[in-house]
């Protein structure tokens, strides 16, 4: 086994050569990126640098016309469609809330757990007592066990956001890739997303794609920037931010 071959299969995920067009426009070009297991990542890049192409790349909704994408070392990403994708255990989170508004905290947790995805069933279900222990203990990481019984659709911004990663965490994924989760929140909002993100690190490999430097440095991890679908700099946040090219597409404008 050569040091690349080690490099793939030790990898949580890896992209090699990567390279997706639309009607010619080349949007991923030659991306290479690797996440360990364990690891936490930050994703940074001017609009249109590829960072959204990059997560559909990874969760099979576009597919790379050239490269290797790899998961937990062996699983070829390419050859899988989203749904097999989200089952071996690689969760996203769209920037937009998508939480069910006129349904509890609880049940919105419930929904996402993999017991019944009806609606109708979750409301007159109340889960098994593992069940139940789990929501308990997703509630108390997006610190939302206090509004359990509220409606999704009370909750402000910053919950709805926090809800929606607790969805995520209900089904326990391998990976989760998380796209500017603190757009439009408070300043203290933002700060408890860090806290949040950083707990959730203990457990779960994270991606998470953010424009807000004072967030990505709170969250204190490798940085990646990505411009014109490759990586322009990766290294910490002084790294990345002191980097002439980084200030000249990015940060200086
Ligand atoms: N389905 C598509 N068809 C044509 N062009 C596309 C498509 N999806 C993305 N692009 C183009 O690919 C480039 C990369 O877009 P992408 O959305 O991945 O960038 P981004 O880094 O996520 O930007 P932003 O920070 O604005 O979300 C852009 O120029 C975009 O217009």
């Amino acid at each position: 086994m050569n040091v690349m071959d080690t490099r793939a299969t030790s990898a949580m995920l890896y992209l090699d050569g990567v390279h997706v067009s639309f009607d010619g426009f080349h949007a991923i070009n030659n991306l290479s990126l690797t996440l360990a297991p364990g690891e936490m990542r930050a994703i940074i890049g001017p609009n249109g640098a590829g960072k959204t192409t990059m997560m559909d790349i990874i969760t099979g909704k576009t597919k790379p016309d050239e490269g290797t994408v790899l998961f937990d070392g062996t699983v070829d990403l390419t050859r899988l469609d989203e749904t097999r994708i989200a089952e071996l255990g690689i969760g996203r989170k769209f920037q937009k809330p998508t939480v069910f508004e006129s349904q509890t905290v609880q049940d919105n947790l419930l929904l996402a757990l993999n017991v019944d995805h009806s609606v109708r069933g979750t409301l007159f279900w109340r889960g098994s007592k593992a069940e139940s222990e789990r929501i308990d203990k997703v509630l108390e990481t997006i610190r939302l066990t206090d509004a359990r019984n509220r409606l999704a659709g009370s909750l402000s911004h910053g919950q709805k956001q926090w809800l929606e990663i607790g969805m995520l965490l209900a089904q326990d994924p391998k990976v989760l890739l998380v796209d500017e989760p603190v757009a439009g929140m408070t300043d203290v909002e933002t700060h408890l997303t860090a806290e949040l993100l950083k707990e959730i690190n203990r457990n779960h490999t994270i991606m998470v794609v953010e424009h807000d430097m004072t967030f990505v440095r709170e969250l204190g991890v490798k940085v990646t920037c990505l411009h014109e679908g490759s990586v322009l700099a990766e290294g910490s946040i002084d790294q990345v931010s002191s980097n002439e090219r980084v200030v000249e597409v990015y940060l200086g404008r």
